[in-house]
């Protein structure tokens, strides 16, 4: 498990591990780990052209002792001070110390640069880069120089992921302590590049539960259902699947081709697609008439492809056992009745569909992803996953549990039919007793694996193809 945590946690960590510290040992710790990183980068630490660039922070105070540290290993180190006089004087003071300079042209140095360290912002940085500090980072990305971000990428909000104007886009980040939200959640992750986590003792000090979480393989493995020899397929769970019409039959059949593959015992398809369902997928248990007629289920799967035959959600929602709602299913949707329900609701939305249920436009649920989904979890009083570029799952407890992000995503996904898939997937795994936020975040993962397992092959890829390769995802995580 990856886990992140807020600025609030950290901060309140670093002061407790802080005062048992001697002055400034923490910072020491994170511009060695910092220097450390930068030579595995460089190959070759000696004669390299390394800029700082230095913000008013503690951030800019990390990147001068690295600074200073590379070169007393004999890298060229000029760094470039965004607030000449609220520079970081003891990083400054050793830097100098240790036969790097300051420069006044940072247009000169970044043109020949091999590495740039980007200490303008940290934990401490809100609302965007400065004015003044844009040409700088252009400069630095437009070079042919490394750059790394100093424990996050400036100019993103470590908490939430947001980026509110311009913000450096770096080949890797070098964080300290924990992973901050922002690096996990777009759009700031796409900002970070490869993330290395460095150590410096704050573990002891941070609470046991996180504010966000990202599943890995052995996480997941623990918690997919394994039949025993106790089995039957009622046991395993049957989930029922409410999709398709005559305008989106296809819907259907990749619904129940998700669900076939997440673990429940039985399959039951009701709607108006029976025909097309069955000729795929003769194991299917099919039924025309409406859901409270079809028979015992699990779990129900409500939405894909209902076009406006979504009467039926209501009805569905009636029951007493866990409901996935996505899709068309999400319009309309009555949240005094999703609030009202005695078993767990799971809502799957994209960002469109977050932005209709929560009333705002779509691009802000894109740039707040954290805040949408935790709004529209406490909203509707139910487990959210927030489809998108990084998938996120929230449970309706005001914050008990962690968000869970989903880190396996791919832009393969983006492919018609493929959320169709991924409601039946859950949808299952809900049935066969997983509750609804690890039934959310797991189906999520075994989505994404799933479309790189069918990608690898070469080429575009169908939701079908995504569907079939479901069953060597699953045998991978469980490997
Ligand atoms: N607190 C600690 O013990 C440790 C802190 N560390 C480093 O310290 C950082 C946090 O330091 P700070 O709290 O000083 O905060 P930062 O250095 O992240 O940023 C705060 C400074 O930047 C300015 N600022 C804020 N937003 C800005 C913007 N958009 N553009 C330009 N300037 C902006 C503020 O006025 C303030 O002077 C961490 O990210 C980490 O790099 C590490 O050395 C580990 C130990
Ligand atoms: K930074």
């Amino acid at each position: 498990m990856r886990i992140a945590y807020s600025v609030e946690t950290v901060r309140a960590a670093e002061a407790e591990l802080m005062a048992r510290l001697p002055e400034g040992a923490l910072m020491q710790r994170a511009a060695a780990g910092l220097a450390a990183a930068c030579a595995g980068l460089l190959g070759r630490v000696y004669g390299a052209r390394v800029v700082l660039l230095v913000g008013s922070g503690d951030n800019g105070g990390d990147a001068l002792y690295a600074g200073a540290r590379l070169a007393r290993r004999g890298a060229g180190v000029c760094a470039v001070l965004l607030a000449p006089d609220r520079a970081h004087q003891g990083g400054l003071a050793a830097l100098l110390g240790a036969g790097g300079r300051v420069t006044d042209d940072p247009f000169e140095v970044l043109a020949d640069a091999d590495l740039v360290l980007d200490g303008v912002t940290g934990i401490g940085g809100h609302g965007g880069l400065r004015p003044d500090a844009v040409p700088v980072i252009r400069a630095a990305r437009g070079s042919n120089a490394v750059v790394v971000a100093v424990d996050l990428p400036s100019g993103v909000e470590a908490d939430t992921g947001e980026v509110r104007g311009e913000a450096l886009h770096a080949d890797a980040t070098v964080t300290f302590g924990t992973y901050k939200p922002g690096l996990l959640i777009d759009p700031a992750k796409e900002y970070a590049g490869m993330v290395r986590l460095v150590g410096i003792g704050l573990e002891d000090h941070l609470p046991s539960v996180p504010d966000l979480e990202a599943l890995q393989h052995a996480d997941v493995a623990r918690l997919l259902p394994v039949p025993t020899g106790e089995s039957d397929k009622y046991r395993r769970g049957v989930v029922g699947v409410v999709a398709g019409s005559a305008r989106y039959p296809g819907a259907a059949v990749l619904a129940v081709a998700g669900a076939l593959r997440g673990g429940a015992g039985a399959v039951r398809y009701v709607g108006p697609a029976a025909d097309g369902v069955i000729a795929r997928f003769p194991e299917a248990l099919v039924h025309g008439g409406p859901p409270a007629k079809a028979g015992r289920v699990q779990a129900w799967v409500v939405g894909p492809g209902l076009g406006d035959g979504i009467g039926v959600v209501a009805e569905v929602l009636d029951s007493d056992v866990p409901v996935l709602v996505d899709a068309d299913g999400l319009r309309l949707l009555d949240a005094a009745a999703v609030r009202g329900r005695g078993a767990p609701t799971l809502l799957t939305p994209h960002a469109g569909e977050a932005a209709a249920l929560l009333g705002v436009p779509r691009e802000e649920v894109e740039s707040a992803r954290l805040a949408s989904v935790r709004e529209l979890a406490s909203r509707y009083g139910a487990t959210v996953l927030l489809k998108g570029s990084t998938t996120l799952v929230a449970a309706p407890d005001g914050g008990r549990s962690p968000v869970r992000v989903n880190p396996m995503g791919t832009p393969w996904l983006a492919t018609a039919g493929s959320g169709d898939v991924l409601s039946g997937l859950a949808g299952s795994l809900l049935a066969a007793g997983l509750d609804a936020r690890d039934a959310g975040s797991a189906a999520a993962y075994l989505h994404g694996l799933a479309a790189r397992h069918a990608a690898s092959e070469g080429g575009p890829i169908t939701s079908y193809e995504v569907a079939e390769a479901l069953r060597s995802a699953w045998g991978d995580v469980q490997a």
